[in-house]
């Protein structure tokens, strides 16, 4: 770790139904590829990422849980621990949108209070079969005061937006330096993210 520098480590979640592409976003974000023929998460899988701004750094302990519904009662041993949630839903699928307010609703009543919880449209890169439009997304996701985004972690749309914004809501707290991890530079006040979708 260069000297000068504060840190601050925040574990965060990924839920949703199994296909939405919780996966893909991680991978896109940590590794900056995509795998059209990627495997589903079985219990849970784990990766981090350091992100840098200045003299900041975060690093993110990203909890990325399977979608399979055998799998669903883990969840909570997850999110009780998370600084922040992403809950992802498939543009092209009406039914994962209403998923994802079961989601919202549990883990408001189940998860820790200051939770920065967001919320991605993920494959908007099929806007063609598009079955959630942006604009009820938006609106549901400033009624619970979350972050919304629209992403394609096939396309690499909004991907690095989406963590950039966590991290600013994310209270900093200096901690112990990370050991590694792969960094890319944050804007000190990003407002919105910037790239629509499609
Ligand atoms: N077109 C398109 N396909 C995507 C995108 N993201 C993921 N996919 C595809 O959607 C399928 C499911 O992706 P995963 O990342 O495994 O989904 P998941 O939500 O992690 O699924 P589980 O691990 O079962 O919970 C795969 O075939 C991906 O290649 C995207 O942005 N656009």
């Amino acid at each position: 770790m260069q000297a000068g520098k504060t840190f601050s480590s925040s574990p965060l979640i990924l839920f949703q139904d199994t296909g939405v592409g919780k996966s893909s976003i991680v991978w896109r974000f940590v590794e900056d590829s995509f795998d059209p023929n990627i495997n589903p998460t079985i219990g849970a899988s784990f990766m981090t990422k350091t992100v840098q701004y200045q003299n900041e750094l975060h690093k993110f302990l990203i909890w990325d849980t399977a979608g399979q519904e055998r799998f669903r009662a883990l969840a909570p041993m997850y999110y009780r621990g998370s600084a922040a949630a992403i809950i992802v839903y498939d543009i092209t699928k009406e039914e994962t949108f209403s998923t994802l307010k079961n989601w919202v609703k549990e883990l408001r009543q189940h998860g820790p209070p200051n939770i920065v919880v967001a919320i991605a449209g993920n494959k908007c890169d099929l806007i063609d079969v598009r079955e959630v439009m942006e604009r009820d997304a938006k609106d549901y996701a400033d009624s619970i005061h979350a972050i919304f985004v629209e992403t394609s972690a096939k396309n690499a749309i909004n991907i690095n937006e989406l963590f950039i914004e966590i991290s600013r809501r994310i209270p900093s707290t200096d901690a112990n330096p990370p050991s590694g991890g792969k960094g890319f530079k944050l804007r000190r006040q990003p407002s919105e993210p910037k790239r629509s979708c499609c």
